[in-house]
């Protein structure tokens, strides 16, 4: 039986490939009503008790069975390649994913034609390829869908076309006229050349009845028919199997009748018989199955070179190119994230700080136009300027500066661990973002403490030379014309989305307000001090602020706030911009008339030596980590099995690898067929 056993080799490799209709090889289908005692012939054949038994339609997908015989070892086992679950020696637990796997159909479908694939590996059984399918039914009960018995019929059918055997399972004990078996396989192969016809339950009727069953001449079948008893004896202690055969050969031997030549009987007999028509059958299917084959393989082999121009790919490969990929995109990153960009970002972060800082104290004080103006011992002034270096500098600057270049880091590995071919991989993507945070969060607070600890002297008193100083003048002035040209552009914006005359009719009412609420104000604080009127009938509300109210609408009045705001701004923007132009801003021993160039140099500096600490405790560390972690945690955690999967969630390497593997097999394929041609064409002209 050395072709079936080759090309049930080969029959695995082609389901591992391709599971359409050209590559199959004849399979032996076994149907019958429910309840005829397909399970049990099955389970007979292997031995063992592993298929789903129970009365609520326990089969309800094909179970494509396939055994191996392997005389050379003790071990048995099943497998399904399908789960992954590995080898599988307990049979009960076979028995049970199988039951799962069946109950997973829905009772309202009842049936699927998805098949459920088994492996057996036993020294026990011999080298077949059986398909059980679900039983016939009469009529389908209350909870099951009307459809069944023609939905279970249509499953049949399709696996009963050639070159496939038909096993024709058939209870003795009920008449062979009703047989639903039968009479689907008279259909499918009316001269009943590939048809074997099992009748079980022989216990049950008598020997004359059972010699006339098998010896049927409505339906002659020319493989014939074989009787069988698979049923085991009560109290069985040990194997059941072994004890159903034992019971099943005393049957047999015990009732002369059945020791006749045209009569076949036993599990022995029918396991034999199934051998060797397998093996026939499959003689007969070579080499169309050869011819199949090659068609695939030129295919396979014009679309590999095609689209692919014959490049093989390996998962392995991809991963390594892939991994290469990350660590190069990451060096260009880090080769242009050096000292002067942090630098850049740092500033201009400070530098938003210190337009705070002089907004919140100095442009928004009342007092601010007498800045200018101001003796240089003036208390006030004096004392503002320590306040703002203070909020400059005790800021927490360690914290942000540090956390600025942290966020910048992690945008950036975003955007790289985003980029293809990492947008097919999820999963990379998130871990690659984990170390990530993982090595910056280890660095954070010493790099933080450290930037801290050094910028502390600037809390105190900062020396400032005459260089620096026109540094930071110049840059201030900058700022300034930057925040001046702002203004400008959002007050054209307010004028443009409301109206000029609506705006300006707008400001001149919340201008009068103003004259009138500072007249109201001044008239209460008159009448309050003659002791004229209560404070409360003065704050009184007027009747024309309703009258307003219909006038204005909220969003108008907001916008025309929001225009004075600016006016107010650019003013002493302007006015600002023109002191520290003046000769008065041209020494720090000014310092105090001139906030935003001092705030400037400070911020400079802070930006200095903020950016020295984080470059060397934070940067360094991470561009040096970085790419290790890329080998530590992904290229080398990675075992076979992930590999392959990781190279497959990319689709187009999925494509390649698929055609290659496809390719590959059906190569594989190819010689272990060639060498079985030859081999028959041998053994038949050994025979001639
Ligand atoms: N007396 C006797 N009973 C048998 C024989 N073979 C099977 N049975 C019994 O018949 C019943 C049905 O047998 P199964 O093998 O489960 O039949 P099936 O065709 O697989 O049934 P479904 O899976 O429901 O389609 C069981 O109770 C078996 O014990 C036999 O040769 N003799």
């Amino acid at each position: 039986m050395m072709l079936t056993k080759k090309l049930i080799e080969i029959r695995t490799i082609l389901m591992s490939i391709d599971h359409n209709e050209t590559l199959k090889l004849p399979s032996i289908v076994v149907i019958g009503s429910q309840s005829s005692g397909k399970s049990s012939v099955l389970e007979a054949i292997v031995g063992h008790e592993f298929l789903p038994k129970g009365t609520n339609m326990v089969t309800r997908r094909p179970i494509e069975l396939t055994l191996i015989h392997t005389p050379n070892q003790e071990e048995e086992y099943g497998e399904f390649p399908q789960l992954g679950l590995g080898k599988m020696h307990d049979f009960k637990k076979i028995q049970k994913t199988l039951v799962d796997m069946n109950m997973a159909v829905p009772d309202s479908e009842c049936v699927s034609d998805k098949p459920i694939e088994l492996r057996v590996y036993s020294p026990n059984v011999p080298d077949l390829t059986l398909i059980d399918l679900p039983g016939y039914i009469q009529i389908s009960n209350a909870n099951q869908p009307e459809s069944l018995k023609s939905n279970i019929e249509a499953l049949c059918e399709k696996y009963i076309r050639t070159p496939n055997i038909i096993l024709a399972v058939c209870a003795a004990n009920v008449d062979l006229a009703n047989s639903p078996a039968l009479r689907a396989s008279r259909k499918a192969d009316p001269l009943g050349l590939r048809t074997i016809g099992v009748i079980t339950k022989m216990d049950l009727v008598s020997p004359e009845q059972g010699v006339s069953i098998l010896r049927n001449a409505d339906y002659p079948l020319r493989l014939g028919y074989i009787g069988v008893v698979c049923k085991a004896p009560e109290r069985v202690q040990g194997n059941m199997t072994k004890a159903l055969i034992r019971n099943e050969t005393s049957f047999f031997r015990e009732h002369l009748m059945y020791n006749q030549r045209d009569i076949q009987v036993g599990t022995s007999t029918l396991r034999f018989k199934l051998m060797s028509v397998l093996e026939q059958s499959m003689g007969k299917s070579l080499y169309s199955i050869v011819d199949a084959v090659q068609r695939e393989l030129e295919e396979a082999r014009y679309q590999f070179k095609v689209q692919y121009n014959d490049r093989r790919v390996t998962a392995e490969s991809y991963v390594a190119e892939t991994m290469d990929s990350l660590k190069h995109n990451f060096k260009d990153f880090a080769n242009n994230f050096g000292k002067p960009q942090v630098r850049h970002e740092v500033r201009t972060m400070l530098e938003e700080r210190v337009l705070d800082i002089c907004a919140e104290q100095y442009w928004e004080d009342p007092k601010i136009a007498d800045l200018a103006k101001s003796s240089p011992d003036d208390l006030y002034w004096l004392y503002k300027i320590d306040l703002a270096a203070a909020a400059l500098t005790k800021s927490g600057i360690g914290r942000s500066t540090t956390q600025l270049v942290v966020d910048v880091l992690l945008s950036n590995m975003e955007r790289l661990a985003k980029a293809e071919p990492f947008s097919f991989h999820p999963e990379t993507r998130k871990q690659i973002m984990n170390f990530t945070s993982e090595i910056l969060r280890t660095k954070f607070l010493t790099t933080s403490d450290q930037v801290e600890n050094t910028i502390k002297p600037y809390k105190y008193e900062a020396c400032i030379c005459e260089t620096e100083w026109a540094e930071g003048v110049k840059r201030s002035i900058g700022l300034l014309e930057k925040e001046l040209k702002m203004c400008d552009e959002m007050s054209l914006a307010i004028k443009n989305s409301v109206g000029k005359k609506k705006l300006k009719s707008a400001i001149n009412y919340l201008l009068d307000n103003e004259r009138e609420d500072t007249r109201r104000q001044s008239e209460i604080r008159r009448m309050e001090e003659d002791g004229m009127a209560s404070h409360e009938e003065l704050f009184a509300p007027g009747d024309d602020e309703d009258t307003v109210k219909s006038f204005y609408n909220p969003r108008l009045i907001e916008k025309a706030k929001e225009a004075l705001f600016l006016r107010d701004r650019a003013m002493i923007l302007k006015y600002r911009i023109a002191a520290l132009k003046s000769r008065q801003c041209k020494s720090p021993d000014n310092k105090q008339q001139c906030p935003e160039a001092f705030l400037n140099v400070i911020a400079e500096k802070l930006t200095y030596t903020a950016v020295m600490f984080i470059q060397v405790e934070l940067l360094n560390e991470f561009f040096f980590q970085f790419p290790r972690e890329v080998d530590n945690r992904l290229v080398y955690e990675m075992n076979r099995k992930q590999i392959q999967q990781f190279a497959r969630e990319n689709p187009p390497i999925q494509k390649h690898l698929q055609l290659q593997e496809r390719k590959i097999k059906l190569e594989e394929v190819m010689d272990k067929l060639n060498y079985l041609v030859k081999r028959q064409a041998d053994r038949q002209n050994r025979n001639q």
